[in-house]
């Protein structure tokens, strides 16, 4: 099944259960993969038989800098939720990551998938 991946995604959102998370947005990370048909597309070579996934990114950013969550799972929720109905996607999987909050953890993430 062909696919968009977006990796590596900056954001920035109000998350966090304590107090001291609560005071300004904090870095997170986002990866999308995308499952769609893209036939049309490569046929094409038209940005409008696709996902444009500079505009799909642009979405993500947006929708994190207006959201205000306690968990990663509610915002990877919102996130999700938020391109299944923005696209005609068949499959989605998204990964959340909040780096460097744990001391002893290089990161910490959530991963959803949604069908269609
Ligand atoms: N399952 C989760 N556990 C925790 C979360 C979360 O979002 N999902 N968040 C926190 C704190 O906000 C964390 O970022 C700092 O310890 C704790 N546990």
């Amino acid at each position: 099944m062909d696919k968009i991946i977006i990796q590596g995604l900056k954001i920035n959102a109000l998350i966090g259960v304590y107090d001291w998370e609560r005071e300004s947005k904090q870095p997170l990370l986002v990866d999308i993969v995308m499952q769609l048909d893209l036939s049309k597309a490569a046929q094409s070579d038209d940005v409008n038989d696709t996902v444009d996934y500079a505009k799909a990114a642009e979405l993500l950013e947006k929708v994190a800098l207006d959201s205000d969550f306690q968990l990663l799972e509610a915002l990877a929720g919102k996130l999700i939720d938020t391109l299944m109905a923005t696209y005609p996607l068949l499959n989605v999987t998204l990964t959340l990551t909040k780096p460097n909050i744990l001391d002893n953890a290089q990161k910490v993430a959530v991963q959803m998938t949604r069908e269609a």
